[in-house]
């Protein structure tokens, strides 16, 4: 009941319940029947991810689908960066993306508008992906590198610059957060000093928005669910342990910090906390930048865009929803976990994502060539 309670107040899902339940019944239980309830929880995972893909189904299972409602239309591809293009590794440095990943994306990119927008700054996202072809938005979409504009767009041109990079080609960035960069400087040194008592933690200067990474830091030892997991130890006096908790100290630091910025806000990505400017821009308003320098407007009946989104991330919702108020385009979430989404359609993980881009060139090449 107590469990029943904590999940419908916290909006735990059908399947976050379960799994928590089935988790309490196995440390308060006889420890002989624990592979039968391992074999249980996998059986319910499994059911409840393929009732999920119902709902979501897999963009390659329906690739024909998606490509027969874009023909004759313009394809334009936005992908997310980490746990997109690249798998979640322990270390953000090291988020390298593979060889035969980058040629995909360059031969989609051959056939198609491609731009990548990520929570990195965009000079990261580029050391990572190094291709010329493809437009960038770092800082979740809040440092984008565009194309340079074909017709006056409706969004003037107060965060725009016009640059030309090192082959004289000309392009516009877009900076709607600039007259934050002094107070985002300070916001940093601050949690570098701060936070350096806090073993794990990692700092990233996105530009734009910090990341504090704890994925190293300790956590209370069944980090998934560690809110309710000292509740229930303490009124069931279950056999739960709870371990050392830099993470709630971390956690708390930040929240402190947060306060003498009051024009600044923390969201919650994969074991990292990210602070950004309280500003009315996020992936959604960069798509939506992007597609209008590239000569495609919401609004216009002419309007034969078809964007195409994939992402991992809760930051990625606000771009799926873009397409789904457009009523055009195919927002695709990457999860091999049921989701509360705005997606329409799901891949599980990078290497489908791979697979994806792959058929998506072929496609091309072959429909058109
Ligand atoms: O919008 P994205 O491109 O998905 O960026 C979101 C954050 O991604 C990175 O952090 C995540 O990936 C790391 C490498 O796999 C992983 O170690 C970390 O735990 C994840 O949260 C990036 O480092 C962050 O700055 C981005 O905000």
């Amino acid at each position: 009941m107590i469990l029943l309670i904590i999940s419908i107040n916290r909006r735990f899902s059908l399947f976050t319940t379960l799994n928590i339940y089935l988790f309490v019944y196995l440390l308060n239980h006889n420890y002989r029947y624990n592979i039968h309830i391992c074999i249980g929880v996998l059986i319910i995972n499994l059911l409840m991810y393929s009732s999920w893909c119902r709902e979501h189904p897999s963009a390659l299972s329906s690739f024909r689908e998606i490509m027969n409602a874009a023909r004759g239309k313009s394809i334009v591809v936005f992908l997310d960066y980490d746990g997109t293009l690249s798998p979640i590794v322990s270390d953000p440095d090291r988020a390298f993306m593979s060889n035969p990943m980058r040629s995909a994306v360059q031969e989609v990119s051959r056939h198609f508008p491609t731009a990548i927008i990520s929570g990195r700054s965009r000079n990261k996202v580029y050391e990572f992906v190094k291709l010329k072809e493809v437009l960038y938005a770092g800082s979740h979409g809040m440092d984008i590198m565009g194309p340079p504009q074909q017709a006056n767009t409706s969004y003037g041109g107060k965060y725009e610059t016009r640059t030309l990079d090192e082959n004289d080609q000309e392009f516009v960035t877009f900076q709607p957060a600039q007259e934050f960069l002094p107070q985002i400087e300070k916001m940093l040194k601050k949690l570098e000093k701060k936070t350096g008592e806090i073993d794990g933690v990692m700092i990233e200067d996105n530009r734009f928005c910090i990341s504090v990474h704890y994925r190293h830091v300790k956590e209370q030892v069944y980090d998934a669910i560690s809110p309710i997991c000292r509740q229930i130890s303490t009124q069931l006096t279950l056999n739960v342990c709870v371990f050392v908790q830099d993470y709630q100290k971390l956690e708390k630091l930040v929240e402190r910090i947060l306060k003498e910025y009051p024009k600044f806000h923390m969201t919650r990505g994969k074991k990292v906390l990210e602070i950004r400017p309280s500003i009315k821009w996020n992936k959604g308003h960069a798509l939506e930048y992007l597609l209008e320098t590239l000569g495609f407007t919401s609004s216009s009946d002419n309007d034969d865009a078809v964007p195409l989104y994939i992402g991992d991330d809760k930051t990625d919702e606000d771009a799926f929803n873009v397409l789904k108020s457009r009523g055009a385009g195919f927002p695709i979430i990457v999860t091999s976990k049921p989701r509360q989404t705005a997606a329409s359609y799901s891949l599980r993980d990078p290497s489908e994502v791979l697979s994806f881009l792959i058929r998506m060139a072929r496609w091309k090449s072959a429909h058109y060539c």
